[in-house]
């Protein structure tokens, strides 16, 4: 392992009982990669990203985030499906919890500045259902941005939003992530939200899943607009050529 990888993953299988979900998968994430798992439904992605947080400990193999085996809750910052939003609390103490706990400045000001870098403005007052969907998800996104972890894991965050919100999010998360620069692990179905956003995508074979295809993704992070960025010629061949890597696999 050199001191630049940010997640090491060494001869990883996971099973649940007698089912084998993933591996075996050797996969090495170097500091400042955007990583995107992809693969068919069931073929163990949020398995591995489990993994890699410390939610699941491997049957067989080793993970290593920043040379030490993970632990639940530090490190890394998380982002699911649904927002999982304290109701209780406004949009701005959703995200100030978090600073507060992990010991940071959660004053206003900080608290605001988070929620307008997920390009959300002046709604720091108001309770998480007065919000739309795609919000709610900006200020989870927001959440775990708001600790400087080394490690931001999303588990398909724009899986349960319209196609028009779900293109601005992953537009804004791009921006964000070539600001931050944070080693990010996203999993998705999506193959267009993978050549989008990644500068690496790597394929998982169904069940149990190994790796199909580690691809890297050579196209231009900053100074592009997004549909510029989608009607490259490029991004069509990457799109076509991972396509193919899941179909090939997939038997129906
Ligand atoms: N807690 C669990 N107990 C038993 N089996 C599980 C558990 N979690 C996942 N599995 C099984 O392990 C396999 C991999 O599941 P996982 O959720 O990692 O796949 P996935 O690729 O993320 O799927 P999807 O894209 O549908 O969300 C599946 O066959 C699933 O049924």
């Amino acid at each position: 392992m050199s001191s630049a990888d940010a997640i090491v993953v060494e001869g990883v299988e996971h099973s649940y009982g007698d089912v084998t979900a993933v591996g075996p998968i050797d996969l090495t994430v170097p500091q400042g990669e955007f990583l995107v798992l992809v693969g068919a439904s069931g073929c163990g992605k949020s398995t591995l990203l489990r993994l890699i947080a410390g939610f699941e400990q491997p049957t067989t193999g080793t993970v290593r985030t920043d040379g030490t085996a993970p632990e639940p809750g530090r490190g890394a910052g998380l982002v699911f499906q649904q927002p999982r939003l304290f109701p209780w609390k406004t949009v701005g103490g959703n995200v100030a919890l978090a600073l507060k706990y992990a010991g940071l400045d959660a004053s206003a000001d900080r608290v605001d500045e988070l929620l307008a870098r997920v390009g959300l403005h002046d709604v720091a007052k108001r309770r998480t259902w007065q919000i739309s969907g795609g919000q709610q998800q900006r200020v989870a996104i927001a959440r775990a941005l708001a600790v400087e972890n080394p490690l931001l894991l999303l588990d398909e965050p724009f899986a349960a939003l319209d196609a028009l919100t779900r293109e601005k999010l992953q537009d804004d998360l791009r921006q964000v992530s070539a600001s931050t620069g944070r080693t990010s692990v996203f999993v998705t179905h999506s193959v267009d939200e993978a050549v989008f956003l990644g500068s690496r995508v790597v394929v998982l074979t169904p069940r149990p899943g190994r790796i199909a295809l580690d691809l890297r993704i050579d196209l231009p992070r900053t100074g592009i607009a997004a549909a510029e960025l989608r009607g490259l010629p490029e991004f069509a061949a990457l799109r076509a050529e991972i396509g193919h890597a899941i179909r090939d696999r997939v038997t129906v």
